[in-house]
């Protein structure tokens, strides 16, 4: 589904990303780990449109969209998610969902002028289909609370769910497990499995191998830009390998 390839990013003189080959196939979960300054962001940046690539290409479902921005990429169906800001966190829930989505009609002035009834059918499909994403987690009730009230779980399924609004092939998931308290891991990770059962292809960077584990059918470890193993969660973890890269980050 998603194939990158050959992709470099250097930071002045300093080489972050230098990656051979990555596929993260279609339909699956794949995990992307590694020690501190891996490269794992900086690969998320790259394929996600916030950096443009020095070299290297990423193909989705057969099209080039290498180094286009995260507009264009999410037309294509790649979205990555963002940490609920201070600024979303002022938005009440549903905002969040509705301005995930960017305005189709409603960003044409002819548009606005002359089809009214069709921007605001837009917008209740828009609402319709934040309705159903939120019902699927239990969030519905809270629609119109303040995103900044919910817990860190919450606000990680409401990350996933903005990416959702945009109906992607391909979602980049950042760090799900990150301040999330463990009885809410199980939820977030079945909802994630649950995404993926009807179709939905993840690339995950996360520390926690728990949520690893329970979420990759295979996983990508990154030390120095490059990506220095692939294999199942049991493989990589069993690799000396991959055990010297992370001892050898924290000394
Ligand atoms: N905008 C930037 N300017 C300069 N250097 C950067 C920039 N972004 C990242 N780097 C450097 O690139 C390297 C890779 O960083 P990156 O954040 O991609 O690693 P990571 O694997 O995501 O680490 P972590 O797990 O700590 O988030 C680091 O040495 C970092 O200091």
């Amino acid at each position: 589904m998603l194939k990158i390839s050959d992709l470099t990013k250097k930071f002045g003189a300093f080489q972050a990303l230098n990656v051979g080959q990555i596929d993260i196939p279609r339909g699956q979960v794949t995990g992307i780990v590694g020690p501190n300054g891996a490269g794992k962001t900086t690969l998320f940046n790259t394929v996600g449109g916030a950096f443009r690539p020095d070299t290297g290409q990423v193909m989705l479902d057969g099209t080039d969209i290498t180094g286009l921005p995260p507009h264009k990429l999410a037309e294509q169906g790649l979205v990555r998610t963002f940490q609920i800001s201070r600024d979303l966190g002022a938005l009440t829930i549903l905002e969040n969902l509705l301005l995930a989505r960017p305005g189709q009609l409603g960003e044409s002035i002819t548009a606005s002028l002359f089809s009214r009834a069709r921007i605001r059918a837009e917008e209740e499909n828009a609402v319709e289909q934040a309705r159903t994403l939120l019902e699927r987690v239990d969030l519905w009730r809270l629609a119109d609370q303040s995103a900044a009230n919910l817990s860190g779980g919450q606000k990680k399924l409401l990350e996933v769910l903005r990416a959702m609004m945009l109906s992607p092939k391909v979602i980049l998931l950042d760090e799900p497990a990150a301040g999330v308290a463990p009885t809410m891991e199980g939820v977030l990770a079945d909802f994630i499995l649950s995404l993926k059962a009807e179709g939905v292809t993840f690339a995950i960077v996360e520390h926690d191998m728990e949520m690893i584990e329970r979420l990759c059918d295979s996983v990508y470890v990154m030390t120095e830009g490059r990506e220095m193993m692939h294999g199942s969660f049991h493989e990589v973890t069993s690799d000396p390998r991959v055990l010297e890269a992370y001892l050898g980050s924290m000394v």
